[in-house]
This record gives C-alpha cells, sequence and structure tokens, in this order.
C-alpha cells in the first residue's frame, strides 16, 4: 500500500487555492478517512510573479506541464484551470500517463466527456467531476450510487450560483444587472468569462452532465435548449411578485418516452415551491426517482471553500481506488441511445407580455389567435393602460411550445400588437 499519494495541481484561482487550503487545514482527517496521505508536489500556474494571498512553498509552482504529467510520483491529477484549449490536452496528457483526474471543469465534461471516458477506461485511471455540477452538492455521485437502483424520471433545478446570486439581488429591488454581475464575479462565483453565466451557457453544460447521467444516454451540449437572463427586466420580475411566482434561472431534463427534454431558461415557480426560496450563491437539484419517489440537494454551487469541497471528496475517492488498487472504479455510464426533443415538442406554461394598442376588441383578437391554435389561458392581466397603449399579461394552462410558438407568430402580425415583450415559461405547479 501506497503510504503517501503525490497530487499534482493544475491551477490556483478561486478553487485551486481552495483544494490547496482543504488539504492543509483538514489534513489529518482527510489522511484517515482516506487512508493515505494526500499530497501536493506541484501547481501549475500562468504566472509565477502574481500575489496569491496563500503560503506556498515557491518551489511547488511551475508554469511547465511537463513537471506534472511527467514526474511518475504525481497519481492523481487535478485539473482546475478552467476552459478547453490546452486543458484538454493536458488532462488527456495525464490519463495516458495512468494519472487519475479529478476536475471541476463542467466545460470539458459537457463538450469532451466521451474522450475522457474513453481514455481513463483504456489506462485504468479514475476521471471525478463532482464539482462540475452545482459545485459543492453532492449529485454526481448520488445519481451514479446513491440512486442506482432508481430509473431518474427528471432531474431540475437552480445550478448556476452567479445568476441565482443575480436574481436574488434584482428581486430586492434597486440592483442593476451590471453592478450585480460585478459583485458576482468579485466575490469568485462567474466564470473567466461571465457570458456563460448570464447566458445560460453554464448552466446547459450542468444539465447536459446530470441529464447523461441521470438518463444513461449521452446527451450533447449542442442538443439543450439554452436561454439566459440577459431579457428579464425589472417588470418582469414585478409581474412575476404581482402574480405569485419567482423567477429562477433552471436547468431541466425529463426522461419521456418520446425522448429527453432537456432545457435552461428563466423560469416563473411559485412562491410556495422550494426551489423558489433558494436565494443567493446557493443551488438546488430535485431528482425524481421511480423508486425514491422525489428528493431535493441543496448547497452552495459556487465559491471558493464549497467547489473545493467536492474536488477534495474526488481526491480522496481517486485516493481509495488507488491504494485498494481498483482505479477506473465507476467509469461512463451512458449505455443507452436516446433522442433529445425539440424545444417545441415540450410542455409546459407560458408567462407572456405584450404591448397593445389601448383600444376596444384588442384583447379579444389576441384571444381568438391564442383559441385557434389550441392555447388556453388561466388569466389575463390589463397593466399600464395610457390611453394610447397598454401592457397585457397573460399565463397559459399546459401546452405544447409549438401551440405557443405559432400563435406568438399570428399574433405578432396583428396591427394592435405593438411588441412581444417577453416569453417566459412557468414550472412547478401541478
Ligand atoms: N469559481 C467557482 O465557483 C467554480 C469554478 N468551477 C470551475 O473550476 C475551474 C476553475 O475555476 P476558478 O478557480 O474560478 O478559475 P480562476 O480563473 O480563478 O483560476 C484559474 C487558474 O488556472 C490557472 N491557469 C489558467 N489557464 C492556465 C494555463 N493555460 N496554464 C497555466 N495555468 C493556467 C490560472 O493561473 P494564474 O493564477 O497564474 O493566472 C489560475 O491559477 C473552471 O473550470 C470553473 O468552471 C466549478 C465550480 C465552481
Ligand atoms: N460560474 C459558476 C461556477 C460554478 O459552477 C456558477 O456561478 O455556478
Ligand atoms: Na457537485
Amino acid at each position: 500500500m501506497e503510504k503517501v499519494i503525490k497530487i499534482g495541481l493544475l491551477g490556483l484561482g478561486t478553487v485551486g487555492r481552495g483544494v490547496y487550503r482543504i488539504l492543509e487545514e483538514n489534513r489529518e482527517n482527510i489522511q484517515r478517512r482516506a487512508g493515505v496521505k494526500l499530497e501536493v508536489k506541484r501547481i501549475l500556474v500562468r504566472s509565477l510573479e502574481k500575489e496569491r494571498g496563500i503560503s506556498i512553498p515557491n518551489d511547488y509552482l511551475t508554469t511547465n506541464i511537463n513537471d506534472i504529467t511527467n514526474d511518475p510520483e504525481i497519481k492523481i491529477v487535478v485539473e482546475v484551470l478552467g476552459g478547453i484549449h490546452p486543458t484538454l490536452d493536458y488532462v488527456l496528457e495525464a490519463l495516458n500517463k495512468g494519472k487519475s483526474v479529478v476536475t471541476a471543469n463542467k466545460d470539458m465534461v459537457a463538450q469532451h466527456g466521451q474522450r475522457l471516458f474513453k481514455a481513463a477506461q483504456n489506462n485504468q485511471c479514475d476521471l471525478l467531476f463532482e464539482a462540475s455540477v452545482a459545485g459543492g452538492i453532492p449529485i454526481i455521485r448520488t445519481l451514479k450510487q446513491s440512486l442506482a437502483g432508481n430509473c431518474i424520471e427528471e432531474v431540475f433545478g437552480i445550478i448556476n450560483g452567479t445568476t441565482n446570486y443575480m436574481l436574488t439581488k434584482m428581486s430586492q429591488g434597486g440592483c442593476e444587472f451590471g453592478d450585480v454581475l460585478q459583485e458576482a464575479q468579485a466575490k469568485g462565483y462567474a466564470e473567466a468569462d461571465p457570458t456563460s453565466d448570464v447566458e445560460g451557457f453554464d448552466a446547459a453544460r450542468k444539465i447536459a452532465i446530470l441529464a447523461s447521467i441521470a438518463f444513461n444516454s449521452r446527451v450533447q451540449l449542442n442538443e439543450v435548449y439554452t436561454e439566459g437572463i440577459t431579457r428579464i427586466t425589472a417588470d418582469d420580475i414585478a409581474y412575476a411578485g404581482e402574480l405569485g411566482y419567482n423567477i429562477k434561472l433552471l436547468g431541466i431534463a425529463k426522461d419521456r418516452t418520446e425522448g429527453i427534454e432537456v432545457r435552461v431558461h428563466p423560469t416563473f415557480i411559485p412562491k410556495d415551491h422550494p426551489l423558489a426560496t433558494v436565494g443567493d450563491v446557493f443551488n438546488a437539484v430535485f431528482v425524481r426517482g421511480n423508486a425514491v419517489g422525489d428528493t431535493m440537494f441543496y448547497g452552495k454551487g459556487a465559491g471558493e471553500l464549497p467547489t473545493a469541497s467536492a474536488v477534495v471528496a474526488d481526491i480522496m475517492d481517486a485516493a481509495r481506488d488507488i491504494v485498494r488498487n481498483v482505479p477506473g472504479f465507476i467509469g461512463c455510464t451512458c449505455f443507452r441511445e436516446k433522442p433529445v426533443l425539440g424545444i417545441g415538442e415540450t410542455i409546459s406554461k407560458y408567462y407572456i407580455r405584450l404591448k397593445v394598442a389601448d383600444k376596444p376588441g384588442v384583447l379579444a383578437s389576441i384571444a381568438l389567435v391564442f383559441g385557434n391554435k389550441e392555447v388556453s389561458l388561466k388569466s389575463v392581466i390589463q397593466k399600464e393602460a395610457t390611453g394610447k397603449t397598454a401592457e397585457l399579461v397573460l399565463v397559459t394552462h399546459r401546452v405544447q411550445e409549438q401551440n405557443v410558438q405559432d400563435a406568438l407568430m399570428d399574433i405578432k402580425q396583428l396591427s394592435s400588437v405593438l411588441e412581444i415583450a417577453n416569453v417566459i415559461r412557468v414550472e412547478g405547479e401541478k
């Protein structure tokens, strides 16, 4: 049995620092639980001069990846650099040299998971990525192991901390989009390019990973319908409140007989739904299994120590597998091939905000178009009548999305409709 397992850390930013800290501060517990001592040997960074606010021996840092991948003493490589290039090459190189890999990189796992799993399998190594989805929440291990006896029917939830932080602040009023994004960046929650957060790409990567594991069928990133939060206005937030909802950016995946539904978009959630009160940087993931029923997992989805908590647990699992000589113990679980349904085939309720001419008969003409497309309206509110223009806020019953899209195409043609200001899906109601 190896007494010490040496680790190569790729990256010493928000997450890398957290990993180093936890391994130092919880050293004794970690050693006892893993059954082996874990030591960081080298750390790859871009700059050796940067002030890092953490005490690390100088000779640990390197800017040369070969110092890690070519070191036979290093058995586990922890990738917290981010991005695809050159990261993917570094990780493949590590796996091909027989090193187990732990990563927090949803971008790389969502786009290149199959290739990485193959390399891990060929080289009998672990490839673990718990931190890549919902930060500190143990959700990947839960799906792969704790709920393995179930057929999973649905996985959905708040899986981006940055946008949840932003929507929470914006719904409290008086906060500008740009200011709250800057706050989330300063707290270390946002991606290197925060467009990934606010446009929903980060959540799309995560729901692609979750759906692939939950339904045992690989969901490609380009199959995930994705909308971010950039079109949400203070008006939408106010109307949501008035109608009894909060707005959350959700990742949603459902296993239907015809195929897999997988999407990311802002969503109206009833205020009494458990997801509606998940605020700040917290994430929450609902999982419905055919045996266990409904389960919900809650915790911090981003930030230094919560994310590093998941990374360190993966390092310990990889170390246990090395000690027991079973690396690659739980590999790829995609053994089915199910189609992913187009957004038009999904079913939901819809909030629709229209700017219309303030004159008699407008509402009736709009209702007629919806009726023709078999979209039934649950509620209609008229707002801000100025004598010239008015705002109509409609909520539909559950309906296939294609019917709503078709109705909106026709509604756009009505001369009394000035603008389709926003359309937001409503979930979480019976
Ligand atoms: N921040 C968070 O809350 C979460 C992040 N993640 C994921 O974790 C990963 C890391 O994120 P985070 O810690 O926030 O990122 P940071 O930008 O804070 O840190 C990145 C680190 O990687 C180093 N680095 C980047 N590119 C290179 C390169 N080409 N060569 C050498 N070193 C490089 C940087 O070096 P230097 O310091 O010298 O610039 C820095 O130390 C990403 O994949 C992210 O998506 C996952 C969950 C949550
Ligand atoms: N930018 C991400 C970080 C964790 O995955 C987020 O905000 O959730
Ligand atoms: Na996680």
